[in-house]
């Protein structure tokens, strides 16, 4: 009998709960039960594979029925994998009173739900809207090793309501976690350790350092589909471009016209990429489907190449060779610049375990480094850098202060730089989030309470003004979804490039960026309305899941802004199609939510800018189409291996960008260093007021004190 849903298990379940009964963790769960029961905070440590993630919450259901369970994942595909099996091994269904699911646009809960898997982004922002929380009696946070941002601030707020929640109990998991970093932060923790896994993965190195790791890694998946026997292959590699450079390679070195052997002879081969920004759908198919099946030789062999979407918490059913480059994208704010580069690093040892771990769940495997045993250990680092180390902090400033914590006195589990805490606070206190106490402002309330960045927050709470919200939040939405604009797929040849050279253009705004994006979702809209989308992705090769996300986005952005519009704490408007300023309000509210990230071209130069905030230098992206007369653009700022670059930019007009927000504009010009900035801006101010330039400084009223709103 299923005693929690007090039913009879079906036959399917009693199978995956016999084999679930095997699991190393199953002897250890009734100590676990007790400690949990005994102790506010448990560590837990147990190899990969062990059964931590499965089988723990299932004992808490038991041991605490009355109670409600959170269990955080990291990923949205871990946490929608981890749910379907706690529901498969507990013979119920995602989304009702017993197993429930939640991840940014999905929530499959009932106001009953006992136990929901969760990512940390999504309990984050539970935690905001409830001020602590209060509602699960139990918190389990799973894959603790990997320090994200938001995990980390969950950590932070767990450790302050300890002192005042008696009753909350409090989990900690991972197979390779820091247990003395954890046990000195919760003061009285108890670690329990699990040994064993649910089968041994063998560790294979590279004989010699590599000439070239791409040729290496090749070499080592061809070799493991001809000459290895047993399942499926997952290799592990940084991003999005090099997974689908390796499948490339692949396809053509097993399946090409020059192929050294094909098909029946080694079995044939399907292939999937896995990454984040793929849709759900894609992502299920990579996962779920079988290996195909050859004609003569029998079974064929699937092969994933993901990214660290895949890296811990879930069991990819029949893969037994992991082979992994050792490498990850990390991306890391530098707070002087104000500007974020993707690094591609070594990833960790810790890295290194959790993907090796991804063999060995379902029967024996192999994982197969790209590095030889000596450059494993010396150039590895043991663990990955914190994600509150390389964040902005701006956006988790603003967390912080909305759980009603101080960002400067938060117990971080790993401290972030002084330096980028007190950047984020002068950018939190431009936007007017912040007042000069460092407290938040009722705008600061509203901008967290949107579901977009800072930055786009207040863009869209200036709209309002500008009478275009509606246009405003289509904008917003877009590039949110599409992480600053990457709404193509990636082409993968020279003729898909040109292909996509032509519907860029197709689609360009004169003005930059911004508007082109806006021409792009508009398009899909109207597709979407002539029930066409699918036909619209398809031939102008856009990434479908991007533009779902921004209906998706935009929806929830509607709603809380329709909200505040009837509360009479703003107003929801939307321009009409033939008003003769359409574009210039839209620029205007887009230059003022982004007077922070302007920059003006250095004079006589056709590529190169400077940004008004920092005097960085940098360069357009070279998608941005804009004429040489545009002096003034704001924009997102990229580093990348050639320096820093504006990856979204829009050109604006001087007398625009005065206009979009006068106090601050002059206030600027006060503080500006001697320059082609300050003579430009000095000079605009003049014409705009009639004064002679050298009286605009002195005629002009005395810069106002911060906004104290
Ligand atoms: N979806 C699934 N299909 C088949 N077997 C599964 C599935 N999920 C889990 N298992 C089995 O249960 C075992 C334990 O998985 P679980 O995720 O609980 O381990 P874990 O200790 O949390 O691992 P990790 O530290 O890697 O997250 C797996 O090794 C596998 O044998």
């Amino acid at each position: 009998m299923n005693p929690i849903t007090n039913k009879p298990y079906s036959a399917n379940c009693k199978a995956v709960r016999a084999a679930a009964a095997k699991l190393p963790v199953a002897q250890a769960l009734p100590k676990l039960r007790q400690t949990i029961r005994d102790n506010r905070v448990t560590i837990l440590v147990g190899e990969t594979g062990s059964g931590k993630t499965t089988q723990l919450p299932q004992a808490l259901l038991e041991e605490f029925p009355h109670e409600r369970i959170v269990l955080t994942q990291n990923r949205q595909l871990a946490a929608r994998k981890v749910a379907d099996r706690l529901a498969q091994e507990l013979d119920v269904e995602v989304g009702g009173d017993i197993v429930g699911l939640k991840h940014k646009g999905c929530n499959l809960t009932t106001p009953a739900t006992r136990l929901t898997v969760i990512t940390d982004g999504s309990l984050l922002m539970q935690a905001k809207a409830e001020q602590n929380l209060q509602s699960p009696k139990v918190v389990i946070i799973d894959d603790a090793h990997e320090h994200t941002a938001a995990t980390d601030l969950i950590l932070g707020l767990l450790k302050s309501l300890t002192k005042s929640l008696d009753d909350l109990k409090i989990v900690i998991m991972s197979a390779t976690i820091d247990t003395d970093l954890f046990r000195q932060y919760f003061e009285g923790a108890v670690v329990e350790t699990v040994s064993g896994r649910s089968y041994g993965v063998e560790i294979v190195y590279l004989p010699e350092p590599p000439m070239s790791e791409f040729d290496a890694l090749l070499d080592v998946i061809i070799h493991v589909h001809l000459y290895e026997k047993g399942g499926d292959i997952l290799v592990f590699v940084s991003g999005v471009k090099e997974a689908l450079k390796v499948i490339n390679h692949v396809q053509a070195a097993l399946t090409g016209p020059k192929a050294c052997m094909k098909g029946d002879e080694v079995g044939p081969i399907e292939i999937f990429p896995l990454y984040s920004q793929l849709a759900a759908e894609k992502q299920d198919t990579a996962v779920n489907s079988v290996a195909p099946v050859g004609r003569t030789i029998g079974k064929g062999r699937k092969i994933i190449v993901a990214t660290n979407i895949a890296e811990t918490s879930i069991t990819l059913v029949g893969v037994t060779h992991v082979i992994d480059s050792g490498r990850v994208k990390v991306k890391v704010w530098d707070p002087r610049s104000e500007c974020w580069t993707l690094h591609d690093l070594w990833a960790s040892k810790d890295v290194a375990a959790q993907r090796a771990g991804r063999a060995g769940r379902t029967a024996p495997g192999k994982a197969y480094r790209m590095a030889t045993r000596e450059g494993f250990h010396s150039q590895l680092p043991n663990r990955s850098v914190a994600g509150i180390q390389v964040c902005d902090m701006i956006g988790e400033s603003l967390n912080i202060l909305t759980m009603g914590l101080n960002p400067i006195t938060f117990p971080y589990i790993v401290a972030p730089a002084t330096e980028t805490v007190m950047t984020a606070f002068g950018i939190l206190q431009k936007l007017g989030a912040i007042n000069p106490r460092g407290e938040l402002t009722e705008s600061g309330k509203a901008i967290s309470g949107l579901p977009c960045s800072p930055y786009n927050a207040y863009t869209v709470l200036l709209s309002e003004s500008f009478g275009c919200t509606s246009q405003i939040l289509s904008i917003v939405s877009i590039i949110e979804a599409s992480e600053g604009g990457q709404v193509f797929v990636q082409p993968t040849n020279e003729e898909e490039k040109k292909a996509l050279g032509k519907i860029c253009a197709f689609f360009q705004h004169p003005s930059g960026d911004h508007l082109t994006l806006f021409n792009i979702y508009m398009a899909y809209r109207q597709a979407s309305l002539d029930n066409k989308t699918d036909e619209f992705v398809k031939e102008n090769t856009l990434r479908k899941s991007v533009l779902r996300d921004a209906d998706n986005t935009r929806s929830r952005l509607v709603g809380i802004m329709f909200n505040r519009a009837r509360n009479n704490k703003g107003t929801f408007r939307s321009l009409r199609d033939d008003d003769p300023m359409y574009y210039v309000k839209i620029i205007s509210a887009l230059a003022a939510g982004n007077f922070t990230r302007v920059a003006k071209r250095i004079p006589n130069s056709k590529t190169l800018f400077e940004t008004v905030r920092g005097g960085v230098t940098v360069t357009l992206d070279h998608h941005t189409k804009l004429s040489q007369s545009s002096e003034w653009v704001y924009n997102e700022l990229q580093g990348t291996k050639s320096g820093k670059v504006m990856r979204l930019a829009t050109a604006i007009v001087p007398e625009q960008l005065i206009k979009s927000f006068p106090v601050h504009w002059i206030d600027e010009q006060f503080f500006l260093p001697e320059g082609h900035i300050k003579d430009a801006l000095v000079k605009t101010i003049a014409n705009m007021t009639g004064l002679p330039e050298k009286d605009v400084l002195v005629a002009l009223p005395k810069p106002t004190k911060p906004r104290d709103n």
